[in-house]
Parts: C-alpha cells; structure tokens; sequence
C-alpha cells in the first residue's frame, strides 16, 4: 500500500513557543529554578491549561511565554519573532500586539467605567479607541447593557468578563489567563470558561490558562502538568475532570 507523507517543510509556526526555557531567581545557595528546560508551543484556535503543585513554575512558564518576564536560559518565539533579541521596549510593542492577559483579580481601574477599562490598552498604545470597536467587545462577553458601570456596580464574574473583553480589544493571538475563575463561584465560572471556550472555538483564539481547579481544566483540549519546573505530564483530547484530577493527586502526593 502506497504511503503519502503530508508533512509541511515549513510549518506553520506556533503563536508561542518555548524552546529549552529556564528560569532561576537568585545566585548562590539561595538559588531558586523555577523552570527547568521546558520546551512547549500552543497552536492557533487552542485552549491549554497549565496545572502543578503549588511552587511547580506554572505561573513563571505563563509570565516567560507572555514575554512579561525574561528567560535565563533558552528561547521564547512569539509570532515567529526570538524575543531574546528584542530590547525593553520592541518587547512591549510585541507584547502588547499579540498578547493578552487576564489576572485573578481583574485589575480593573474602579475609577473607570466598563467601557473605559476596555477602552483603556488602546489609549495606552496611544491609539483613540473606535466605539463600536469598544461596544463589539462589551457585546462579545455579553456585556452591552453595563457599558456605563463602574467595577463596584458589576458583580465578580461581570468584572472578569470585561477584564476578558479588555485583554482582547487589541485582537491578541494568544490570551494567557493565570486562575481567572480562582475568585469566582462555581455557577460564575462555568459562564466565564463558557465564554473562554466559545472565543478558541469561534474565532479560534490561542488561550493558555493556569488552574488549580479538575473542573476548569476540563474545559481544555490539552493539559500540561509541571512539577519541579519540569512537564512531568500532559493529557490531549480534551481530558475529562476526573482524569485530570487522578493526575493531579499523583502529582501532589509526589511534591
Ligand atoms: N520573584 C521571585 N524570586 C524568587 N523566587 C521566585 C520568584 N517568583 C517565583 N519564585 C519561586 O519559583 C518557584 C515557582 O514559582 P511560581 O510562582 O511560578 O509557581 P506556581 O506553580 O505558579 O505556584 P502557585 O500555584 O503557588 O501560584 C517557586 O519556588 C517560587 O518560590
């Protein structure tokens, strides 16, 4: 039976990769590494999450591959360009044209209105933010009606869904999200992973995203397990909650 090879010879490359990545803090005794030789890409219109013990690197592997902190060791290629290479501020530049992040705790300014919060990494790249463009984000994250309202007026999982539509204003290839539903009930995170989940499948947004939560990584095609600052593991095809939870503990009682 003939074979065929369907191989590119120039693949498409990833939105993000990382290539042998260390990053220790500190020198001498105190020496801490908080990742060791990770090689990862994430491939367009995914959804990845990142789980490990406390202290496994999950979040230095989020702030390495954003370009928000710098490698000690090895590479990080965010839209095909080596950031290595690049200074302070053609690194912001690249930052803030591919790249989006959403926190925890919102980090949204209370002083501002929902609007203005979104509005506000256009305004900050200098550029006047268009207001359909602003309102087609606050419709995005189902949000129109709240334009006016300041963050004490919105409840935690509305603050996240215009934290989401703020990341994305600037139409970033990758949206990294360090435990954005950790300070969310459960029927609140389900709405936000629900809105995460539609954007990879939709408009096949590139989203990594740190959890602690079986539950919330279940919304995920992949799942990559650190310890130690290393993969220890990872589950494609969209694992369920309680694979990802036997992994978990495995993992945990080894820590
Ligand atoms: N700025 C820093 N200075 C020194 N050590 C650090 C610094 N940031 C992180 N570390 C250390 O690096 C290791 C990895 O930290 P990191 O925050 O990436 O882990 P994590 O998996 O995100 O943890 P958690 O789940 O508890 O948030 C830890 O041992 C941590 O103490």
């Amino acid at each position: 039976m003939p074979t065929t090879t369907t191989s590119l010879a120039h693949p498409v490359p990833h939105p993000i990769e990382l290539r042998a990545v260390s990053r220790r803090y500190g020198t001498g005794e105190r020496a801490v590494t908080a990742l060791d030789g990770v090689t990862l890409g994430f491939a367009e219109g995914t959804m990845t999450a990142v789980m490990g013990p406390s202290g496994s690197g999950k979040s230095t592997l989020l702030h390495c591959a954003a370009g928000l902190d710098r490698p000690t060791s090895g590479r990080v290629v965010i839209g095909g360009t080596e950031t290595g290479e690049l200074d302070e501020t053609a690194l912001t530049l690249l930052r803030r044209d591919r790249i989006g992040f959403v926190f925890q705790s919102f980090n949204l300014v209370s002083a501002l209105t929902a609007e203005q919060n979104v509005a506000l990494p256009l305004r900050l790249a200098g550029r006047r933010p268009d207001p359909a463009q602003v309102a087609a984000a606050l419709a995005a994250v189902g949000l129109a009606d709240r334009a006016g309202h300041r963050p004490d007026r919105l409840s935690g999982g509305q603050q996240q869904r215009i934290a989401i539509a703020r990341a994305l204003i600037a139409r970033p290839a990758v949206l990294f999200a360090d435990e954005p539903t950790g300070a969310l009930d459960i029927t609140t995170s389900r709405a936000v992973l629900g809105l995460l989940r539609g954007l990879v499948d939709r408009h096949r947004q590139t989203l990594v995203m740190v959890t602690h939560d079986p539950a919330a990584a279940a919304w995920a095609d992949r799942v990559v397990f650190l310890a130690d600052g290393r993969i220890a593991d990872e589950i494609a095809d969209r694992p369920g909650a309680e694979a990802i939870a036997s992994r978990m503990s495995v993992l945990e009682a080894a820590a």
